[in-house]
């Protein structure tokens, strides 16, 4: 699969390849020329990849070749131990952002701002080597690597859900905190990071409960990815018949995970605070509207009948997290996490270190 994406990739043609959590087979997808499509009202079929800023478009891969395959994967080297850390300069301006976030929380009614920076790396490794690596590093996290050659690459091992979606029945996830792996150490969270957590659950489920019937919800728990914990709980129901997955992603997009809350005061904070253009980052990717065939009735004797089998689609949706965009030079990494009234500016930097490690040690 690997040649056939560089081969793609040599004649610009867009595709994405991508595995899901704990799976073994990678996915791709290939379009078969170089037009750029993008999503208008979500009845679409295709491989979504839309950016945080929700009022610009998101894009569409339709799904002209699907290639399935296990990858056999293995360590290239050694962890990359000789990154150097990002610049003074970087953790001065970012530790400010933090305290004028918190400031702003303080005297204001927002409660949660998601902040973020980016940090770019001089490229070792090829596209698709650095892929492999994702592939091989985390095999609970949406690893995928995507590219249209009118956007650019991008390449990623999320740990989070946006919204999965068989037929009429939804799942979520709210997953909020992290802490850092540490031997011999078992994870414990705080209040902030309780209450933190809190704010996504309860806002996901205000927004699904005037659509959903059966909503339930599962006690927070602790999450690995990777070398971080993060505490999740997962939000199921049934979607009332008049909604469709468009109404969902709108209604869920950018959750207080990514952006904050309330969402637009939080939103245009980041906007005008943030000094950089996420992108794709904090976005979502996905499969979606996927037509897959199910067999109505197990007992029949004719299976084999269409009249048997029912169609039904399915979209599988992925937070655009500890992710990076990739040029022919350089790595540029997205990171960020949650500021409340109670973070620590010094704090919330480690925490940033902390996850750009997920990135760092597959360059
Ligand atoms: C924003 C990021 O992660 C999000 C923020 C988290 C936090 O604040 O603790 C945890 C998981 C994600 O929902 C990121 O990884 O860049």
């Amino acid at each position: 699969m690997l040649e056939t994406l560089a081969k793609q990739f040599k004649n610009k043609l867009p595709f994405v390849a991508y595995r899901k959590p704990n799976a073994i087979l990678t996915k791709a997808i290939l379009q078969h020329d170089d037009s750029l499509h993008t999503v208008s009202d979500f009845t679409e079929s295709g491989f979504v990849f839309a950016p945080f800023d929700n009022t610009k478009k998101a894009i569409l891969l339709p799904f002209d070749e699907i290639l399935e395959e296990e990858i056999h994967t293995k360590q290239f080297s050694e962890i990359n131990n000789v990154l150097r850390d990002p610049s003074a300069e970087a953790h001065k301006k970012y530790v400010q952002l933090v305290q004028k976030s918190v400031d702003t929380i303080q005297h204001s009614e927002i409660e949660k701002i998601v902040l973020s920076r980016k940090e770019e790396i001089s490229a070792v490794k090829d596209h698709f080597e650095l892929f492999e690596q994702l592939l091989h590093n985390y095999p609970t996290a949406y690893v995928y690597l995507w590219y249209h050659p009118k956007v650019g690459m991008w390449a990623g091992a999320t740990p989070e859900t946006l919204v999965h979606v068989q037929g009429s029945t939804l799942k979520t996830m709210s997953l909020a905190g992290t802490r850092k792996l540490q031997e011999h150490v078992v994870v414990s969270w705080d209040q902030k990071e309780i209450e933190e957590q809190q704010i996504v659950t309860d806002y996901i489920v205000d927004q699904l409960k005037t659509i959903t019937t059966n909503l339930n919800v599962t006690e927070a728990e602790t999450h690995q990815a990777g070398s971080l914990f993060h505490l999740c709980s997962i939000i199921s129901g049934r979607m009332i018949s008049t909604i469709n997955i468009g109404d969902i992603i709108k209604t869920l997009h950018p959750t207080p995970a990514i952006c904050g809350f309330p969402t637009e005061a939080a939103k245009s904070f980041i906007l005008s605070e943030e000094g950089y253009d996420r992108k794709f980052y904090t976005g979502y990717l996905g499969e979606l509207n996927e037509r897959v065939e199910t067999a109505r009735n197990r007992n029949r004797k004719n299976q084999e009948n269409s009249a048997y089998k029912a169609v039904r689609t399915n979209s599988e949706l992925y937070v655009n997290l500890r992710c990076m965009e990739l040029t022919h030079n350089k790595r540029i990494l997205y990171i960020g996490g949650g500021i409340t009234k109670d973070s620590n500016p010094e704090s919330e930097w480690q925490e940033t270190l902390a996850k750009s490690q997920i990135m760092k040690r597959v360059l």
